[in-house]
């Protein structure tokens, strides 16, 4: 892996995670709840499938957000959320095994284990149904992926340009997340997920059709939510724009956003907003 360009935060978070043990004398076993079937319920009624992420702080937001992540996923639920990502780094995100294994216990949607996992052993911290795998970060991707997947769960493999997601559809991973945040300067450019899942290639396309696609970061508003849906996003990974204030109201807004542009009707724009 090569760590020319990586912001400094980044490179401090990859340094911190190469020197992390699995804690894992024990491989894991895990019965993960699916995510294809959450977001097909989610489809069947209306909604869209939302990741909705607990994320106490990160490098790119101010200051810290102490509430229980039970609370917060709960929440998160209750708004409408298809799966909840817990971030598992300790150092530079505030979050921990624990709280991912406490937010599992008390809800029932599949929870995303939210982390820089470079090693097969970091993989049996902590039970998760689904683990991101950042392509960027990880040489072996294709054992990574395969280590995964005979541990019962599901990965997802997260990319940030084309000669990535070749590389991520070249696994057997079933779910792909799009970046729109560089980890390499940490912006965010909604044309990211736009400009990488439009694929022309046709057995490139057809291997991006057979997965399930995630548009992750620097999602903020119901039209932020549109847009990467039309981009070919099947669920949409957000953080902070759901952690900053009321976190389910924050969540029924965007697991909303295509109810909301089916009628012109603005009587029952603001029923649905108000369900
Ligand atoms: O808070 P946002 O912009 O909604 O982003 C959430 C999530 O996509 C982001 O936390 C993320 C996606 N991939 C990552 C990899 C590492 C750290 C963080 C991330």
């Amino acid at each position: 892996m090569n760590d020319k360009g990586l912001d400094p935060a980044v490179r401090s978070i990859l340094e911190a995670a190469r020197d992390r043990s699995g804690r894992g004398d024990e491989r894991l076993s895990v019965h993960a709840r699916s995510l294809a079937a959450a977001i097909e319920r989610a489809e069947s009624d209306g909604r869209v499938p939302i990741v909705a992420e607990v994320k106490p702080t990160s490098p790119t937001t101010d200051g810290v957000r102490t509430d229980d992540p039970v609370e917060l996923a709960q929440q998160m639920v209750d708004g409408g959320a298809t799966a909840i990502s817990v971030l598992t780094e300790p150092d530079h995100f505030d979050g921990s095994t624990a709280a991912l294994a406490r937010v599992r216990e008390a809800v029932s949607v599949p929870v995303l284990r939210k982390d820089f996992v470079v090693r097969e052993e970091q993989l049996d911290a902590v039970e998760a149904d689904l683990v991101l795998l950042i392509a960027r970060f990880v040489d072996e991707l294709d054992e990574l992926v395969s280590a995964a997947l005979d541990r019962g769960l599901q990965p997802i493999v997260e990319v940030h340009d084309r000669a990535e997601l070749r590389r991520a559809l070249a696994t057997e991973t079933a779910v792909v997340g799009i970046n729109n945040r560089d980890l390499a300067s940490l912006e965010v450019d909604l044309t990211t997920v736009e400009r990488v899942a439009a694929v022309e290639d046709p057995s490139l396309r057809q291997a991006l059709d057979d997965v399930t696609l995630v548009a992750e970061s620097g999602v903020s508003t119901p039209a932020d939510v549109r847009r990467m849906r039309e981009a070919g996003a099947d669920a949409l990974l957000v953080g902070s724009a759901i952690m900053d204030g009321d976190v389910a109201a924050n969540t029924r807004a965007l697991v909303n956003a295509e109810r909301a542009v089916e009628t012109d009707d603005a009587d029952t724009a603001s029923e649905v907003d108000a369900a």
